[in-house]
């Protein structure tokens, strides 16, 4: 008989998750199962908001933002009764298997679920803070990183015009990670997140010598979830180093826009791994990402070794 799966995005939504849901319906197909999604995250699932998937739900998607299912925080779901009416909607529509596309708060969610009725599910780290344990990468980092080097770099612009320094702050909640790769790629002169004690004294004396040297603009990134508001950066900066200065919050734009390649690729590998796993009895687990480190190579090996695209790719379009 043929299986029923589900898929709910949950907490934060994140661009890449309109591609894992097309990949979903058509690899849920190609392996004979009947997808479902489920609306409006957790909420869904205690509304019995979960309607059958098809080709025609996932046409035009892949290169839209958001979730085309909704996503939701749902304050119900903490609650065991909530969970219950969630379970006993899924087995009236002999829903067997779920896949959640969320962050921390969405897996602890489901592993509170899990503890108390045993569905068969898989995790797929999606939310822009990438603070996930276990794996490097969360679906729509990527995306969001983009969105901030596109801000970045347009602030750019004006900041070196007017003599100014603009105070950017990223999201991330407590993590800082969205603000030390924008730094580490925008060439900001700043850079504060919540992993790392500061004292905005240190830059005083080095920034007003740049400043005397020629320095026209600074750039300061700083992570949404650290001790200080910006806009007392921006104060430090014009009562301590001398400058005129602006912050920009960027806000939920991280979240949005136009999935990048990278976003797109991972939603399509998570999904097949979630799905390959459910159907191989993997049931209790989130799929992490592990980055390879870099390597040095003898210059030998690398001009006389053929190039081999990458077999993983391969697989995917000869199965
Ligand atoms: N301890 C918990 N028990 C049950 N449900 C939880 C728990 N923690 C989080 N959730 C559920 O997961 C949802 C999403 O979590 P949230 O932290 O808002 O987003 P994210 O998954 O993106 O981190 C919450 O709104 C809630 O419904
Ligand atoms: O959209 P909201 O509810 O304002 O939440 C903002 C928070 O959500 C995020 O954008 C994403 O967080 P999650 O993926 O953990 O939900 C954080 O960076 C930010 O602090």
């Amino acid at each position: 008989m043929k299986q029923n799966i589900a898929i709910i995005c949950s907490g934060g939504d994140v661009s890449g998750m309109n591609p894992a849901l097309k990949r979903f319906v058509e690899y849920s197909f190609e392996q004979n199962l009947t997808p479902y999604f489920v609306y409006d995250g957790y909420e869904g699932l205690i509304d019995n908001n979960i309607k059958k998937a098809d080709y025609c739900d996932v046409a035009g998607i892949i290169n839209r933002g958001g979730t085309k299912t909704g996503s939701a925080r749902s304050k119900r779901f903490m609650q065991k009764e909530y969970r219950t009416i969630a379970k006993q909607n899924l087995d009236n529509l002999h829903v067997t298997m779920l896949i959640v596309l969320g962050g921390d708060g969405s897996f602890k969610g489901l592993h509170e679920f899990y503890k108390e009725h045993k569905i068969k599910f898989c995790g797929i780290p999606s939310t822009i803070d990438n603070d996930i344990s276990g794996t490097d990468y969360c679906l729509g980092v990527d995306t969001a990183l983009n969105m901030i080097k596109f801000s970045i770099d347009s602030i750019r612009d004006t900041a070196s015009s007017f003599k100014r320094a603009f105070v950017i702050e990223t999201m991330g909640n407590k993590c800082g990670y969205l603000a030390l790769v924008s730094h580490l790629t925008s060439g900001s002169e700043l850079c504060l997140i919540p992993e790392i004690p500061y004292n905005l004294n240190d830059y005083e004396e080095k920034f007003k010598r740049e400043i005397k040297n020629g320095r026209r603009y600074f750039i300061a990134v700083v992570a949404e979830g650290i001790k200080q508001d910006s806009a007392e950066i921006a104060k430090w900066f014009e009562e301590k180093i001398g400058i005129e200065s602006r912050v920009n919050i960027l806000g939920h734009l991280q979240r949005g826009g136009n999935p990048t390649v990278k976003d797109r690729l991972m939603a399509y590998k998570f999904i097949t791994y979630a799905i390959d796993g459910l159907m191989k009895n993997k049931n209790e687990s989130i799929i992490c990402y592990m980055e390879s480190g870099f390597e040095y190579k003898e210059i030998d090996a690398v001009v006389n070794t053929p190039y081999q695209l990458n077999h993983e790719l391969i697989k995917y379009i000869s199965s």
